[in-house]
């Protein structure tokens, strides 16, 4: 899917233009650089101050779009896991029998099927956050928009989720994270300083330029990269 931003400000960002077709793109920079607000963006939760986002050449309000934040229990609505991953299907009026198995399949690939008949207020930040991206999967997101979610996940659980990304070719996802050797297996690579994109490209190039900085991955220097 063509993600393309031209002439776009918003709060400190400022992108002149934007253009990318990689399946998976990742987004890493200092904190406070506008990694969350240009999320927000492609997501169609913040519209421009000025300028033109669009997806596909929609706009991002258009698309059926996933969101998963660093603090999923903070947009949780329901009290069991069960529901809570049902509730996008269950808004999209699939029929009851479909909704089950597409549960129990999400859970089953993600891991949480023990997790599935228990209050969501008892689960651990790593578990909710398996949840909350359990529930943006379900429904077949076109745009899966992932803010910081590898955070509280231990690596089998980011393992499992990097797996469940790699089954899903239909979906495109956006990413942020300040882990640089997850960054390293995006399709394309964002760096943002000040709001700025300050390099754009595959993680090849893009790290290539940050060698010298702490936004370099430990496992290409410890395999001499
Ligand atoms: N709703 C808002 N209104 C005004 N300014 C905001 C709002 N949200 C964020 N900002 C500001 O925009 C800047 C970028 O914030 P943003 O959350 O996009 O950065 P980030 O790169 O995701 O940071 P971090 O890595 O710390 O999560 C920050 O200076 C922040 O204070």
């Amino acid at each position: 899917m063509r993600i393309l931003l031209n002439q776009v400000h918003h709060r400190l960002l400022d992108i002149p233009v934007l253009r990318t077709d990689a399946r998976i793109v990742a987004v890493i920079g200092p904190n406070g650089s506008g990694k969350t607000t240009l999320l927000e963006l492609l997501a169609g939760m913040e519209e421009p101050e000025a300028g033109e986002v669009t997806l596909a050449d929609r706009l991002p309000a258009k698309m059926r779009v996933g969101w998963v934040g660093e603090f999923p229990d903070r947009t949780m609505l329901f009290s069991r896991v069960h529901d809570e991953i049902a509730s996008p299907l269950r808004f999209g009026h699939a029929p009851c029998r479909d909704i089950d198995a597409k549960v129990h399949e999400i859970a089953a690939l993600l891991g949480i099927a023990h997790l599935l008949p228990k209050a969501t207020e008892t689960l651990s930040g790593g578990e909710k956050v398996l949840v909350a991206f359990a529930a943006a999967l379900a429904p077949g997101p076109e745009i899966l928009i992932l803010d910081e979610v590898d955070t509280h996940l231990d690596e089998a659980a980011a393992d499992r989720v990097t797996r469940a990304l790699r089954s899903r070719p239909e979906t495109t996802v956006v990413l942020c994270t300040q882990n640089m050797d997850a960054a390293a297996e995006a399709d394309h690579l964002l760096y943002l300083e000040g709001g700025r994109v300050l390099l754009s490209g595959t993680p090849k190039e893009v790290f290539a330029e940050l060698k010298a900085t702490c936004f370099y991955p430990t496992l290409w220097r410890m395999e001499g990269c």
